[in-house]
């Protein structure tokens, strides 16, 4: 007689299923016209011993929300230059080093672009965050992190970086607010 799964392995069954969906809606991309593409884009943090800075984003993709500093990387660009460039263009901060922290791919039902964002943080940094046209920078202490105000999957990997794990999530979107569904992986490598 079969045994049943437990929680754990339901668990797994179902983010292998999310991954291999995933692969296939990209790898079916370059044969079908309601194909799957990825934009690739950056999101970095600032930080400081307990406390972390945010941006309220004033126009855009996210208005209305605090998030990290970032954007699309451009042709030509590498991952690591794009997040500096747009760190420095959305708040005057420039990025000594960067920290790769987590690979996030959204979904949003209805449209077949992936966005794949790649999430830095840095501890080590010049210039004081200005406001700009794109960003208002604000720093909030680590337990006061505004998630009521944030995109909804930010409560479920904040608390990943935040305690300097690496990761791997992915997130279907129903609009704008309703997570339909994901998985979250932490990798065993610490980011400081
Ligand atoms: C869907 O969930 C998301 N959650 C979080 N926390 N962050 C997200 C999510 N989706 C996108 N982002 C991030 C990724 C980027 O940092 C920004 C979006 O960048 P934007 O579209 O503003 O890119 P720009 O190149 O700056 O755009 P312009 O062409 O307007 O300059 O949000």
């Amino acid at each position: 007689m079969e045994r049943a799964l437990s929680t754990e392995e339901i668990k797994k069954e179902r983010h292998q299923e999310n991954e291999k969906a995933l692969r296939d809606k990209l790898m079916s991309s370059s044969h079908q016209s309601s194909m799957a593409m990825k934009k690739v884009l950056t999101l970095v943090f600032v930080r400081e011993p307990g406390r972390i800075l945010l941006g309220m984003k004033k126009r855009g993709f996210g208005q209305g929300r605090w998030n990290g500093f970032g954007g699309k990387v451009e042709k030509g660009e590498s991952i690591t230059d794009g997040a500096k460039r747009e760190l420095l263009e959305e708040c005057g901060v420039t990025a000594k080093s960067l920290n790769e922290v987590g690979l996030i791919n959204f979904e949003f039902v209805g449209d077949p672009v992936i966005l794949e964002v790649h999430v830095f943080d840095t501890w080590d940094y010049m210039n004081s965050p200005v406001e700009t046209e794109e960003m208002r920078p604000q720093w909030y202490g680590e337990k006061e992190v505004p998630f009521g105000e944030m995109w909804p999957d930010d409560e479920y990997w904040f608390p990943h970086m935040l305690n300097g794990k690496k990761f791997e999530a992915y997130y279907k979107f129903e609009g704008m607010d309703k997570i339909l569904d994901s998985w979250i992986k932490e990798k065993t490598e610490q980011t400081s």
